[in-house]
């Protein structure tokens, strides 16, 4: 008997300076003794500060380690700062997030995420994305106990964090119908409740893009919903496949290639116009909502030159090779990679 495990958040709080309620938040949560606040350097001023002094308001004990990259040398080092901490917050972007993540699975306690942008949907989602000698893995483990998602402190952080996140909830088009092709074909489990939650994020995002705007509160709690509820459709697949499929595999090989790449959301987004092409659909839809948001829709926008998008492409079928998407087992050759980058004005 196959038994499926479901992991989810079990609070989101999201609103304008719910930062300060942080203390509080634990709390509630039944979380006693020492807290471990991972932040970034640049984080800890705009947001662990607060939360640090929430905690102690509320009598917590609270140690604090910052981290500048997503690395396992970093991970190592807040699992040996974690000791007698009864949780670890993840307060910053992705990396921090990913970093506290990881540590707080692999050291058997819980951790709550607290982002500070919306970048992507690894602030709620069970998967953590680790540099490693060939690039980088993405690596399983446990969504949050919470999440404390401060709107007023995301809508003031870099408008291009916001947009790569909208980029990287529209990228669930395209994940789905790969994970539906692959069902197809080979019969790989398929969750229909996962996917509808996928896809619903998607078009809500699209249909909102005229409302998200930059310096909006409203428009971060819009991405920030969007981007929880992508991450939760990934804990009930019990895979990233709702969410990663081509056009991931296609950021996946550009953070390879590219000597200086872009952010993760905004490489998606541009992978689900072109991957969207090959599956025949509204790829024109796709890019011209991701320019309503302001995302980029053009390599040169992303400040990445063309060769590296072309061989991005040619690369991203090797990327997780039993991930079936419409890349197929040969992906795709240079000729009809630098087609489809044409034909999409990627390139
Ligand atoms: N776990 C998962 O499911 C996923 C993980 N990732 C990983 O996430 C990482 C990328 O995360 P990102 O957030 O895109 O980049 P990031 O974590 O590098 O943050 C981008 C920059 O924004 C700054 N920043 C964050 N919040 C800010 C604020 N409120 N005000 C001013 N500056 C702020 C950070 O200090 C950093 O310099 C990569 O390592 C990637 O592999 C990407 C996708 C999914
Ligand atoms: O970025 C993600 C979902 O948006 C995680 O997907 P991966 O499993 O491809 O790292
Ligand atoms: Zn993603």
């Amino acid at each position: 008997m196959d038994f499926q495990k479901i992991q989810l958040p079990r609070e989101i709080h999201t609103g304008e300076g719910v930062i300060e309620e942080t203390g509080a938040i634990c709390k509630d949560l039944r979380i006693s003794g020492k807290v471990l606040v991972v932040t970034g350097h640049h984080t800890l001023k705009v947001a662990g500060e607060k939360a640090i002094k929430s905690l102690q308001d509320e009598g917590f004990e609270v140690e604090n380690i910052t981290i500048e990259k997503a690395s396992k040398d970093a991970v190592i080092e807040v699992q040996d700062g974690i000791g007698s901490a009864s949780i670890v917050l993840g307060v910053g972007g992705g990396k921090v997030i990913d970093v506290a993540k990881l540590a707080s699975t692999r050291s058997g306690i819980h951790f709550i995420s607290v982002p500070t942008a919306a970048s992507h949907d690894g602030i709620a989602s069970p998967r953590a994305s680790i540099k490693n000698e060939g690039g980088s893995v993405s690596l399983k483990a446990k969504p949050p106990l919470g999440i404390i998602a401060d709107t007023s402190i995301i809508s003031k952080a870099p408008f291009r964090l916001l947009a790569a996140g909208c980029g990287d909830i529209i990228s669930n088009y395209t994940a789905i119908l790969d994970w539906q092709l692959s069902h197809r074909l080979l019969n790989e489990y398929y969750s229909d409740s996962a996917s509808a939650l996928s896809l619903m994020t998607a078009k809500m995002t699209m249909k909102s893009a005229d409302a998200i705007k930059e310096g909006l509160a409203e428009s971060a709690g819009l991405v920030v919903k969007a981007l929880i509820s992508s991450g939760i459709a990934i804990s009930i697949a019990g895979t990233s496949r709702p969410a990663s499929g081509s056009e991931h595999k296609f950021s996946h090989a550009l953070d390879i290639v590219a000597p200086k790449p872009a952010l993760h959301g905004e490489q998606c987004g541009l992978g689900t116009i072109m991957m969207m092409y090959l599956h025949g659909g509204d790829w024109k839809f796709i890019r011209d909502t991701l320019k309503t948001i302001k995302a980029p829709t053009t390599a040169h926008e992303m400040g990445i030159k063309p060769e590296y998008i072309i061989e991005a492409l040619t690369k991203a079928h090797t990327i997780r090779k039993e991930r079936y998407t419409i890349l197929g087992d040969r992906g795709l050759t240079e000729e009809s990679a630098e087609a489809l980058a044409v034909t999409t004005g990627v390139i």
